[in-house]
Order: C-alpha cells, then structure tokens, then sequence
C-alpha cells in the first residue's frame, strides 16, 4: 500500500472529520441509502461474535463530498445491544460523529482488505475502490461493526495513488 492510502486507511480517528479536512470547499454529505433490521453477512456475524442467521441493525451509507460518494460504509450492530442508543434516530447524521463523542468508546483493530462493496443498491454496484477496512467499535454493553470502502472518485479527487 502507497504511503498515501496508508494513512487513509490506518487512521483510527473519526474518518467523518478528515473527509471533512480533506474535501475543503467541498460540502460533507452522509447519505442514508439503507437503514433496516436484516440478516448480517456470516463473516459480518463472525466479526461480531453472534450466531449466524440472528437478525442485526444494519447501516449503509454514502459518505459524499458535493455529492459524490468518496467512501461508503456498511455498519452492523447486534440487535439486542441496541436497547437504549436510539441510532435508529440518526438519519443523515454521521454515525463517526456519535461514536468518537463516547468517553469510553473502544475501537478494535482494523482489519484491510480489497474487497469491494457488497450493498444492495443499484447505484452502488459500481462502487469500486482500491481499499476497504473494518472494525468492530465497542461503548458500553454495544458492539458495532463499521467496515469503510474507499472509492475510486476519492483517489481521483484527491490526486491519490491507484494502490
Ligand atoms: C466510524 C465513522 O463513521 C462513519 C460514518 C458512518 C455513518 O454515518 O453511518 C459510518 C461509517 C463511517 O464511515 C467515522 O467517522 O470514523
């Protein structure tokens, strides 16, 4: 991996805040694109450490600089650890934001691969990139799962090696 990208992706502070940094002029957009209680992928079960087929909160959205998605992110949280957090209220509101303001959040460690992203939407079929990375969040009893697909239009715009 390129100097560049590396820290991109080993950053493990609030990604919200440097596409903020990084997009300058540009406008910061999360745009919800699902929001729903399905059925997580097995290794997204692994990752969490619950049975498979067991019923989560899932999370995909588009994090957009002028509207055009540098990153989406596919989040997945066990539904009996949601009692109490209300991040079904957050709409269009980053979930970064709400996690780094948590005293004794913890964040696992970071696990990058080159996978692209497996979403639902039509519109997302073409979301490629050279990186994805994931890591599971841990505040209070909850336990969240956030997994980051960089895109091919934020290395384009930000000039970023192709790797
Ligand atoms: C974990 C963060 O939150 C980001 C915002 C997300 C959202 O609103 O759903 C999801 C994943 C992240 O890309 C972060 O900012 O670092």
């Amino acid at each position: 991996m390129s100097h560049a990208w590396w820290q991109w992706v080993a950053s493990t502070d609030s990604l919200t805040t440097r596409l903020t940094r990084a997009g300058k002029e540009r406008a910061f957009r999360v745009k919800l694109l699902r929001q729903e209680v399905g059925r997580p992928l097995p290794d997204e079960a692994r990752a969490l450490g619950i049975p498979l087929g067991r019923h989560a909160w899932l999370r995909e959205v588009a994090l957009c600089l002028d509207e055009t998605p540098w990153v989406v992110a596919r989040s997945v949280a066990p539904l009996s650890q949601l009692r109490g957090q209300r991040l079904e209220r957050l709409g269009e509101r980053s979930l970064g934001s709400w996690l780094f303001q948590q005293p004794d959040l913890v964040r696992g460690p970071l696990e990058v691969s080159n996978h692209s992203a497996r979403f639902a939407q039509a519109e997302l079929v073409q979301a490629k990139g050279p990186w994805a990375r994931r890591s599971v969040f841990r505040h209070g009893a909850l336990s969240l799962l956030v997994q980051e697909y960089f895109l091919t239009e934020m290395a384009d715009e930000l000039a970023l090696p192709s790797r």
